[in-house]
Order: structure tokens, then sequence, then C-alpha cells
């Protein structure tokens, strides 16, 4: 019988974050790969998605410490050298139940094994100097300017903190910052449609889950994910952050109505409308990728949800002919407001990238305008907190298309987060304003009779 070899969590960690570096792999789905392939135990799981986790998203402060002692260039050197070392590092700055010398002597067991004797003999200098050393910190390092010392103590691309120190000045940055470097809590969404908050609350006190209430009335967070995993599968629960209910509160379905979901994968927001809705009338769910769609109508099945139906398509190449009384434009965006989550985002996106986006954003804006009858209600949204993809998108939309305007919620939504001053039906949060909140952006627009 063939043998099953078992791997432990520094090597699933290695083999993920190499498989990273790669543009288009998401850290959460290629950990979840290797943790199933190798059956990983609960310990080493739990270790592994803590390495993955906090050397994602403290990398630049890793890379400046690296860098203070590896003698070479450390963008030329190999991503298994280059991650053998980050795994290092965290340890041995970062975690505190691991003995240096187990730390760094397991780091060399790696390197040896995928990268031979002479590489091992690097990671074994490097690390015991980062050990030896313990006063050479990121903040005892010499940088050429302010931006660049808060770069590398928030582990954030310059780029991106300087926009946002424009944008919304120093504190706030930096409650962005250390929001995005904190493990998140997960956001929860009571399915009304098979439950209520009283059972679901009595189920959460029976299986000991802790939680925290939001201000939204079905949704809720916590830190017990596991223990909540029944739940989701029974489809009583979903995941899903508040900040991303308000699109769909702003945008206010009815029971009976047509909606059109036109960027819907992987279907949170078109299941919570359905939930708004009282499965009843049509949420016609639209994202370009078949699989995705699949995906959408295995959850709505599970969550007891008969009213969505989906299109596999372009949505800009969504016919005229539907006719729907609402649309929702969750657009594709850099994801800047959810980079606790997404670790490896921030060092993924660039200005340029934002730029297609944008263009992308617009091209979509502008058919959903075609496709919205008059009287009807649009609400874009996004989960970044970049002006461009947000604010400015709106302003240039209205001036295109003088038929919308922007609308406040008839009756005010929920919660903890407020209308934009001087902007109606506009909301705008930013990570870490409010307890668990990832940001978002979220408009309400009408297009006049
Ligand atoms: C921000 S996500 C949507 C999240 C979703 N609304 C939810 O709450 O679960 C954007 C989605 O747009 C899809 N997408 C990107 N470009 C698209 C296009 N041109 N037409 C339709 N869908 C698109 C992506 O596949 C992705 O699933």
């Amino acid at each position: 019988m063939q043998k099953k070899t078992s791997i432990n969590a520094r090597e699933i960690a290695l083999l993920t974050l190499v498989e990273c570096e790669r543009e288009e792999v998401k850290s959460e789905q290629a950990l979840h790969r290797y943790l199933n392939k190798y059956k990983t135990a609960r310990n080493d799981s739990a270790l592994a998605t803590e390495l993955v986790n906090g050397i994602l998203r403290f990398r630049q402060s890793i890379d400046s410490i690296i860098t203070a002692f590896y003698h070479h260039k450390l963008k030329k050197a190999s991503p298994f050298l280059v991650n053998i070392l980050r795994i290092g590092v965290y340890q041995l700055r970062y975690l505190d139940r691991i003995p240096d010398w187990a730390a760094v002597s397991q780091c060399v067991d790696l390197a040896r094994k995928y990268k031979g004797q002479h590489i091992a003999r690097i990671v074994n200098g490097v690390l015991r100097s980062v050990a030896a050393n313990p006063q050479k910190t990121v903040s005892s390092l010499e940088m050429q300017n302010p931006l660049q010392q808060l770069a590398a103590a928030t582990s954030h691309p310059e780029w991106m903190l300087e926009r946002w120190m424009a944008r919304y000045g120093e504190d706030r940055t930096r409650r962005v910052t250390s929001y995005n470097n904190t493990p998140p809590l997960f956001g929860l969404r009571i399915n009304t449609l098979k439950t209520n908050k009283e059972a679901m609350l009595k189920a959460f006190a029976d299986a000991s889950v802790e939680f925290i209430e939001t201000g939204l009335p079905s949704f809720l967070l916590t830190k017990d994910f596991h223990r909540t995993e029944p739940f989701i599968t029974l489809g009583l629960l979903t995941v899903q952050n508040p900040v991303q209910a308000l699109p769909c509160l702003l945008l206010d379905p009815e029971e009976g109505e047509t909606v059109l979901d036109m960027c819907a994968a992987p279907g949170g927001k078109s299941t919570f409308l359905a939930e708004l809705m009282h499965n009843s009338g049509k949420v016609i769910a639209v994202d370009r990728y078949p699989n995705k769609c699949r995906t959408i109508r295995e959850r709505a099945s599970q969550m007891a949800i008969s009213v969505i139906t989906t299109i596999d398509s372009d949505a800009r190449n969504v016919p005229a002919g539907i006719s729907p009384a609402k649309i929702l434009l969750d657009a594709p965006c850099s994801g800047t407001g959810v980079l606790a989550r997404r670790p490896e985002l921030r060092w993924k996106m660039n200005r340029e990238k934002i730029t297609q986006l944008v263009a992308l954003q617009e091209s979509l804006l502008n058919h959903a305008a075609t496709l919205l009858p008059a009287g009807g209600v649009l609400v874009y949204s996004t989960c970044s907190i970049e002006e461009e993809e947000n604010m400015l998108q709106i302003d240039r939309f209205l001036q295109k298309h003088p038929e919308f305007i922007a609308e406040s919620h008839p009756r005010g939504l929920p919660g903890p987060c407020h209308e934009l001053s001087g902007h109606p039906g506009a909301y705008l949060t930013l990570p870490g304003d409010h307890e668990g909140f990832d940001g978002g952006f979220a408009q309400r627009l009408r297009k006049q009779a």
C-alpha cells in the first residue's frame, strides 16, 4: 500500500507562499488546497494559516529585516529562499511560542530539502544573525523618508499609503493599516428564510459560539469560525461582512420585484436580496464565469432560495428586455477595503490596475444605465476605498447621465454607517471605522421617470 507523505505546517506555508507569488493565485484558496491534500491536523493547520496570513500581511516589514542581514539582492533570490527566510523571520520576530533554535533549524531543513546544502547554509547564517540582533527592528533601520518609514512599519506599499494620507490624513490611514494587519472577525448573516435570530442565538449558546452584535438586524461577528461551520453548511448562516449588507439594504428590494445583480458571484448579495424579498419575485444573477454561476445556484438551493436564476455572460452583453425594477452593480474593484481578508492583495494591486478597473466599472455602469427602465433604482458598490472607483466614478456618471439623480434611502439605513455629508445616498466605510466592518462604498441612484 502506498504511504501518504505528511508535511508540517511550515512546509505547507512555504508551498502556499511560493504559489502566491504567481499573479492570479489567491492565498486562501491555495492554502485550503494544501491543507486538504495533506490532511493536516488542526494544530498544524492553525500554524500554517497564521504563517501564511502573517507573512503576507507583514511582508514589507519582514523583508526590511531580511535585507539588513542578507547581502545580495532579495528580489533576485529564488521564491523558495525568500519565503523560507520570511517564515524564519516571522517566527523569530512575530511569534513568541517557538524557540529561536527551533525556528532556525526547521527553516534550514526546509532549505536543504528544496534548494540543497548551499542555500541551507545561507538560511542558517541569515536567521542566526536575525536571532542574535533583536535590537535591529524595522524602526531602527535607516529610511530615506517618513513615507518609507511608514511603509516599513505598517507593511503597506508606499503608493497606497501616499494616496490614503492625502485623502484621509495620517490618523485614519494608521487606523486602516492597523485594521488590515489584524486577523479579521468573521461576519455572519442569519438566513431569515430558514431560521430567525432568536433560534440562531440559542443554537450559538448551545454550541458555545461567542459573537458580537453589529447594529444590523441579521448580522453578527465572531472569531469562532470553526464552530459556526455546521450552521453554514445547513444554509442557516452565510459568511458575509456587515459592510457587504449596505448595497443590498440601500437597493431596498421588495417582494415580487425583478432585480438584476450584474456582477453576482459568489452570490453573497444575490442571496441576501432574495432574503430581503422573502423569496418572492426574481433575482437575475449575472457573472462572466459559468463555474461561479454554478456556485451561486448551489448555494441558493442550500439556503432554500428559489427566486435566483443565473446568466453566465459579460454583464455588458446582457440584452435589454429584462426590465428590472432595480439593479445592483457590485463592480470588480481594487479591493483596498478588504486587505485584512486578502493579505496578498496589497502587493498585487497597483495604480495601473486601478486605472483599468475604473474603465471597466465605467462601462458596466453605462450598460446598467441602458438596462434600467425610467423610475428604476441603481445601486453601485465596491469594496474599494479609492476615490476614483467610488465618488469620482459616480460624479462622472451623473455628469454623463443627467437622467439619473443620487437619492437617499427612503427610510435611512440601520446600523452604524452614515450617509456621506453632502452626498445623498452615498456611503463610504473605511476599515476600522466600526468594529469588524471592512471598507466599502455604495451609492443609490434613481433613473428619473
Ligand atoms: C466584487 S465581486 C462580486 C461579489 C458579489 N456581488 C457578492 O456579493 O458575492 C465581482 C464579480 O464580478 C465578476 N465580473 C468581473 N467582470 C465581469 C463582467 N464584465 N461581467 C460580469 N461579471 C464580471 C467577477 O467574476 C466577480 O465574481
